[in-house]
């Protein structure tokens, strides 16, 4: 349910000089609730089809971008906007489908919905590291194909108790990440990052490089925005050093790992097994290799696919893009 007092809006105060702003929402999974916010105070321009040329061909003219889909806003949509364009705001935590450069150069606002989705993100990393860990997908295979043997299951798998735990990031969804494993008996947490986090003090977890981290973890998360420094960052080289009970759970986005050398490091046993929320391209193609393994357990990046979760996604984005056009500060901005 929408609350117009939750995050202090102006909304009943928010008023234009001239005519409503007209928005853009590219998107088919905006709420109804949070429609009719914007539709009270704002023109709508909704895009029902994600194509790049029906965005060009309803952009013109905009004042906001509401952006709740993947595809990559980049300059030429920024351009076909035009100069009435102040503000746009992403649906989504990660801004790498975002070019921010030409936000930046134009003086454009921007916020994205950092916070409200770490809980249904890190739920995911767990559901992922347990499946993938405990090989999930296989055991389903073999019920599928009559091989399931009696007695104890040969199929074993490997423990997070006792176990050590990276995590590439410890922003605020690693962190939610490492909470959840505490429960689970873990003998430590390291984490790789700038610099030394203040919340790490409460979980024990121990700042690191990349190079202890991936020769310690037992289980690796990745938790990390991409960007130039992160993309392929966990690679051929990263494989040849990891342990081969080792656990690779992703629900970062898939550049951040060369993608071919995680299907030879799967393949060849390097590592043991991976749980992946994303990856390139998505969607994944259906002949793809990696739904070929049997140790890699995939779900179709539904990191913060739950009902609450988009709806609060969808109401910050909404406030954000008030504030935005109503000149006040936004709740969530992105310096640029
Ligand atoms: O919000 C994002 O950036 C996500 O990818 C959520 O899974």
């Amino acid at each position: 349910m929408m609350d117009p007092e939750k995050y202090n809006i102006l909304a009943g105060k928010l008023s234009w000089d001239k005519e409503k702003p007209k928005i853009l929402i590219a998107s088919t999974v905006v709420p109804e609730s949070v429609l009719e916010l914007l539709k009270s105070k704002c023109e709508l321009i909704l895009i029902k089809k994600e194509s790049k040329n029906h965005i060009l061909s309803k952009v013109q003219g905009v004042h906001g971008i509401f952006w709740a889909t993947k595809t990559h806003l980049d300059e030429e949509i920024i351009d076909a906007a035009g100069l009435n364009l102040t503000t746009v705001c992403t649906m989504s935590a990660g801004y790498d489908h975002i070019d921010t450069k030409t936000l930046k150069l134009k003086g454009i606002k921007f916020a994205n919905t950092p916070g409200v989705l770490n809980a249904a993100v890190a739920d995911t990393a767990v559901l992922l590291a347990l499946a993938a860990s405990r090989r999930l997908h296989e055991g389903r295979e073999d019920i599928e194909s009559g091989n399931w043997k009696t007695g104890l299951q040969p199929r074993l798998g490997v423990d997070i108790s006792g176990s050590t735990v990276g995590i590439i990031g410890l922003g605020e969804i690693g962190q939610a990440i490492a909470k959840r494993l505490v429960p689970f008996e873990v003998s430590q947490f390291l984490y790789t990052g700038h610099t030394e986090k203040p919340e790490a003090k409460s979980l024990k977890a121990k700042l690191v490089n990349l190079e202890t981290l991936n020769k310690e973890a037992d289980f690796i998360f990745i938790s990390c925005p991409l960007n130039n420094e992160t993309k392929g960052m966990i690679n051929k080289d990263f494989f040849g050093k990891v342990k081969k009970a080792a656990v690779l759970v992703n629900i970062a986005r898939g550049d951040i790992v060369e993608q071919q050398d995680l299907i030879e490091a799967l393949k060849s046993g390097k590592i043991f097994a991976a749980g992946l929320d994303v990856m390139t391209p998505e969607p994944l193609p259906s002949d793809s290799e990696l739904l070929k393994l049997s140790n890699v357990v995939l779900t179709p990046h539904i990191g913060s696919a739950t009902k609450k979760t988009r709806e609060q996604m969808a109401e910050l984005t909404a406030h954000n893009m008030l504030r935005g056009l109503g000149g006040e500060n936004m709740i969530t901005p992105v310096n640029l």
